[in-house]
């Protein structure tokens, strides 16, 4: 079986790559009887060269592999029938703007399986760049921070090689006294808290910090039985709440008097109560007015979020009086950081994370007969047709 890695196609362009040269190395040796090929690109992380120096072919034509590994969206006219493919479609959820390239998979009778939905059996992801979403985030959130307060200058990720970059940048910072609200406790949650602890910024439990004021800066990581509450008093059950989120109310107010950066890192199901609203955010007491928006629905349970921000010009400011959009530095503004693609500023480190992923959860489907069904679960098309799990799309394919 020949795997190909492909060239990303998507504007604006992705650097990101499934294997690093080293990482597919790796790949070779835990399974010597697949082949791998490289389609050439000139905007990979990885240069060509760094393949071929690992041995491995790069070529302009990947038509005889038979299973194309790709990050970002693969353009209709780029798509080679009757292959199996890899990538992030965007397309679970219904998404008008890959509507059409969903059914150009089904009429090439291509085999979809798409990153978002390699899954263990309970529905949780096994891969993905959240991790790397949450680093670049809350970094992001003190780089406004000094910008916006005049207190130290960070420069952006994107000009930095790589991870151990970033936290030599941040071991020359100092954090004011401030409180640090992080919610979530998945990847992206994860991945922030990584540089929360980095700066050696004290965690606290939620019962202290929203009870007491420090001498130092501290943090605070909320999962949603904490942000959210039944309205009748009683306990809640977070797997209940995530099948059926009504009954439920927003627990996040309390929080959000005692805050002063919010680094949003939770996964928001449809119909669960806003953490706050435009009213909420008028609240006097309302004190965040700083929020790396990682999670980054627009429009939604982050009421600041208004649209989402982008590497080259990652923030702005939302004015609660007016709920418009003002300068990012304005007065009595909350800053607001809501970059959508953040994985892709840290591209060496986000690809070697991510190919480690693969060789541990899917390429040993290939050779031990799915035992784990990890290709049987991911699996959106089949010749030609939506798979059972997958068939919810048939009247988005059908578009009605
Ligand atoms: N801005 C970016 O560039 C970027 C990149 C990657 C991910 N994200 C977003 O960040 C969010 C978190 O991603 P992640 O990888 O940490 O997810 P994850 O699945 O690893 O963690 C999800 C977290 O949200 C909580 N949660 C709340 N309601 C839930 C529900 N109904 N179902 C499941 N979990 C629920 C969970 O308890 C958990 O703490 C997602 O919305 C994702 O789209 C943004």
């Amino acid at each position: 079986m020949t795997f190909a890695l492909i060239k990303e196609r998507k504007s604006p362009p992705d650097r990101r790559v499934v294997f690093s040269p080293e990482h597919l190395a790796e790949a070779q040796l835990a399974f010597p009887e697949a082949k791998f090929i490289v389609e050439s690109s000139d905007i990979r992380i990885f240069p060509d060269e760094a393949y071929e120096k690992m041995g491995f072919e790069v070529t302009d034509d990947v038509s005889g592999a038979d299973v194309m590994i790709g990050v970002k969206e693969v353009p209709v006219d780029a798509l080679i029938p009757n292959k199996k493919y890899f990538f992030f479609s965007h397309t679970i959820k219904k998404q008008p703007y890959n509507r059409k390239l969903l059914l150009a998979m089904l009429e090439k009778n291509i085999e979809l399986y798409d990153h978002e939905t390699i899954v263990r059996k309970t529905g949780s992801r096994l891969i993905g760049f959240g991790r790397y979403a949450g680093l670049v985030g809350a970094y992001n959130g003190f780089r406004a921070l000094g910008l916006r307060d005049k207190l130290y200058t960070l420069p952006k990720v994107e000009t930095l090689a790589d991870l151990n970059e970033v936290k030599s940048e941040l071991d020359k910072i100092t954090i004011p006294n401030i409180k640090i609200l992080l919610s979530g406790t998945g990847k992206v949650a994860h991945g922030a808290r990584e540089i929360l602890d980095h700066l050696e910024i004290k965690e606290v439990s939620d019962a202290l910090y929203l009870t007491s004021e420090f001498t130092e800066p501290v943090y605070c990581m909320i999962d949603v039985m904490e942000y959210n509450k039944r309205s009748d008093g009683k306990v809640g059950d977070k797997y209940k709440f995530y099948k059926d989120p009504t009954g439920y109310e927003s627990n996040f107010m309390p929080y959000a008097k005692v805050t002063d950066y919010f680094i949003a890192g939770h996964f928001y199901g449809n119909n669960a109560p806003y953490l706050f609203t435009r009213e909420d955010a008028k609240h006097p007491d309302f004190r965040i007015n700083l929020i790396a928006d990682v999670s980054c629905d627009i429009d939604g349970p982050v009421a600041s979020t208004i649209r989402p921000s982008t590497i080259a010009d990652p923030f702005y400011g939302y004015d609660p009086k007016t709920e418009k959009e003002v300068a990012f530095d304005a007065k009595d503004a909350i800053t607001v950081m809501a970059v959508d693609n953040l994985p892709c500023e840290l591209p060496k480190d986000a690809s070697e994370g991510f190919g480690e992923a693969f060789i541990e959860h899917v390429l040993p489907a290939f050779f031990n007969n799915d035992e784990r069904e990890i290709l049987k679960r991911a699996k959106i098309t089949q010749e030609g047709k939506l798979t059972r799990r997958f068939s919810y799309l048939q009247d988005y394919v059908d578009g009605k």
